[in-house]
């Protein structure tokens, strides 16, 4: 590749070279809009933090439409390969069919490349107009488990042989008598790991402590789903106590104490925990937890969870903070090294090619990207200039509509106001 170097891994380490190869998707839909902006973005803010002596060296890698359309096929082997062999990646959303056709590109390459933990950090910045009261008090990051659950695709549709044999043999051999209409029922199968579980909570608690956060919620939905959410819950206080002893102090050990000494004596033991600055490893139970984030959001810091409940949350939280335009993500292996950033959103076909929507999301994707690599005075540019730009009101139509006294601009003008307010 022209003038770049390659990313290595060495134990668990990134060795990043001041002109790193990193792969990127354009995406579908809006993809291309956003991504013009925010390739520009990040481009001037390394070159700003580091007077040439730093660039990222772009290459395309294709998925989706395009890739269908130059090569036939909707994910090239060769992309896959590229994104190995680079380390980090970014893209842009990629259009899945519902119903029927091909599976989810996206969960496809979390799945191919084994990112298991899709990292999404909800944050609120200054000004942005949010449906909630004290939009500050959201300040979470989402750990949700990106390999397993009914996204690894183990499905049957209604009316398929398949199906009468999954079917026949839930009923034949595993005396299942509760398939309310077995004639016309599709099936989904939902593998929930200890090792999916294990590091994906390993990941979650070890974030919160590097970041000195205050505590980590495993969210389940563990009273109906008892040896796939239930586990997960369970497996999570394991690894909580078996590797982190002392750092942590956990709501299992919690109902210990209870058992043992009563409420008071569990109750002095948390906030003891507490001034020790130990991480609090709690659970909640995922209808609940919907309903605490928007009334008690300063009680949660770290969410660990599965990969529906994740999905599901992540697009709540984001509303909080002012919707899906601002909404970024990151689907990391921390054993690897391996990790493709992306936005939290889709690829909102309906303002394809219209320059109209927020590129935040993907910027804010390539920030934990830079931060990811090391490069925290580029990625501060980035935020510095997102806070400057949304306090003068200069905005993309999602935060316009919201707002009083807005300047509505477009996707590409977005991208030059934060170029501009670089500082
Ligand atoms: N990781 C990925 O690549 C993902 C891909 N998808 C795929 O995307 C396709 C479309 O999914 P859909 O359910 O419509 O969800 P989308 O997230 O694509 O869009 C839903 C709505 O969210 C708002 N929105 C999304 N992106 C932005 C943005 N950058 N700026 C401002 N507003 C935004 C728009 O709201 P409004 O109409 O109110 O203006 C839009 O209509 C599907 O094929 C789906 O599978 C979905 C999620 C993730
Ligand atoms: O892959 C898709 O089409 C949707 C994925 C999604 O919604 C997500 O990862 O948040
Ligand atoms: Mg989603």
């Amino acid at each position: 590749m022209a003038n770049g170097e390659k990313i290595t891994v060495q134990n668990g380490q990134l060795n990043v070279p001041n002109h790193p190869i990193i792969p990127f998707i354009e995406g579908d839909g809006i993809g291309p809009d956003i991504w013009a902006a925010a390739s520009r973005v990040l481009d001037a803010a390394v070159e700003k933090a580091y007077k040439g002596e730093k660039k990222i060296v772009w290459t395309e890698v294709l998925a989706g439409e395009k890739a269908h359309n130059q090569t036939g096929n909707w994910l090239p082997d060769e992309t896959l390969e590229k994104i190995r062999e680079y380390i980090i990646a970014i893209k842009g959303p990629l259009t899945t069919p519902i119903g029927g056709g091909f599976r989810s590109l996206n969960v496809a390459l979390r799945q191919e490349l084994d990112l298991f933990a899709c990292v999404r950090p909800v944050r609120w910045f200054q000004g942005v107009p949010s449906p909630i009261k004290r939009p500050e008090l959201t300040d979470m990051v989402i750990f949700r488990e990106n390999t397993e659950d009914i996204y690894a695709g183990i499905e049957y549709q209604e009316g398929t042989p398949e199906v009468k044999k999954v079917i026949d043999f839930l009923q034949n051999e595993m005396g299942v008598s509760k398939i309310r209409f077995p004639e016309t029922s599709g099936i989904g199968i939902k593998p929930i790991s200890e090792e999916g579980t294990k590091r994906l909570v390993r990941a979650a608690i070890q974030y919160a402590i590097t970041e000195g956060r205050k505590n980590v919620t495993l969210v389940h939905k563990g009273n109906i789903m008892k040896f796939t959410e239930g586990a997960f819950k369970n497996w999570g206080y394991e690894v909580a106590e078996e590797e982190f002893g002392d750092k942590v102090f956990t709501w299992a050990e919690y109902d210990r104490i209870v058992e043992k000494d009563g409420k008071d004596a569990a109750n002095n033991a948390q906030s003891e925990a507490e001034k020790a600055g130990k991480i609090i490893v709690k659970d909640a139970i995922a209808d609940i937890f919907l309903q605490q984030i928007l009334t008690r959001p300063a009680e949660f810091d770290v969410v660990a969870t599965m990969n529906l409940n994740g999905d599901y949350i992540s697009d709540a939280l984001a509303a909080q903070v002012g919707g899906i335009g601002i909404a970024p993500g990151a689907n990391i292996n921390y054993e690897s090294g391996h990790a493709i950033f992306e936005a939290t959103h889709g690829t909102a076909p309906k303002y394809a090619g219209l320059d109209k929507v927020n590129p935040s999301s993907v910027i804010l994707s390539g920030v934990l990207m830079l931060e990811h690599l090391g490069w925290r005075e580029a990625a501060n540019l980035v935020i510095n200039a997102i806070e400057k730009t949304i306090a003068s009101k200069v905005v993309t139509y999602d935060f316009a509509r919201l707002m009083e006294g807005a300047t509505e601009v477009k996707t590409s003008e977005f991208g030059d106001a934060l170029i501009k307010n670089m500082e």
